[in-house]
């Protein structure tokens, strides 16, 4: 094609995210209960997003938690943070009541396992946990939960309860048209490692997390 020539305008129509594959597990994690496993197709970014379905939740509305990875917590229970605990109540809690884990690829509130580990050193010589990630010039939070509303759609539960101790989470799927009727609180996993971090998230970020104990 010479220089003159118009260019085609390319007509890419915004692919819808669908279901892909729904997988049947049984899950110790979650108590023996059975799951399904779904993938999805179409997803707006490259993370291999996963949501695991629990439960029946008819004819009430599902029980739904937006789950950040955190390969140091959920998978080697690190003392550090409250995720490990946090994803067995969920799954646990869910499969009584009905709903679905967004196992959401957001390792490190966005900006990766490295990155994560970084702040971490940061954090060992004084800094807080959102502080640490600026003075590695990331945000505090570079998490978006578009990708959520939009599996949360897929799935058909566009109508939902959040277990989840953090506004920002609320706001951002009612912003993408998810119908938000409660935010759950989870427990709060308070140990003497871990208390800085949660009293960041509670007084920095609006958590929701009563800072008197554990529970
Ligand atoms: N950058 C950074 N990320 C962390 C740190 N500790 C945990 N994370 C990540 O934070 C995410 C979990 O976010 P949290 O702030 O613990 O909780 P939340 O998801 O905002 O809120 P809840 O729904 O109430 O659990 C996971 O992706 C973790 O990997 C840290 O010190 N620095
Ligand atoms: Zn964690």
């Amino acid at each position: 094609m010479s220089i003159s020539e118009p260019r085609p305008t390319a007509v890419v129509a915004a692919p819808e995210v669908a279901v892909r594959a729904r997988v049947g597990v049984t899950l110790h994690r979650a108590g023996g209960q059975h799951a399904e496993l779904v993938t999805f197709s179409g997803l707006p970014d490259a993370a291999e997003h996963l949501a695991i379905v629990l439960g029946n939740p008819a004819p009430s509305v599902p029980l739904v938690r937006l789950h950040s990875e955190c390969l140091t917590g959920d998978v080697l229970g690190s003392a550090r943070c409250d995720c490990g605990p946090q994803l067995e109540e969920s799954l646990r809690r869910i499969a009584a009541d009905g709903g679905a884990v967004l196992y959401l690829r957001q390792e490190g509130r966005g900006i990766g396992l490295y990155n994560k580990l970084d702040a971490y050193l940061l954090q060992d010589g004084g800094a807080d946990t959102f502080e640490a990630n600026r003075l590695i010039g990331r945000e505090a939070d570079e998490r978006g939960y578009g990708v959520a509303a939009a599996m949360l759609n897929a799935l058909g539960m566009n109508r939902v309860r959040l277990l989840t101790n953090n506004p920002d989470k609320v706001a951002q799927l009612r912003e993408y048209g998810i119908d938000v009727l409660d935010a759950v609180p989870t427990g709060v996993y308070r140990t003497a490692e871990n208390a800085r971090y949660l009293e960041a998230k509670a007084l920095r970020q609006g958590h929701t997390i009563t800072l008197g104990g554990t529970s």
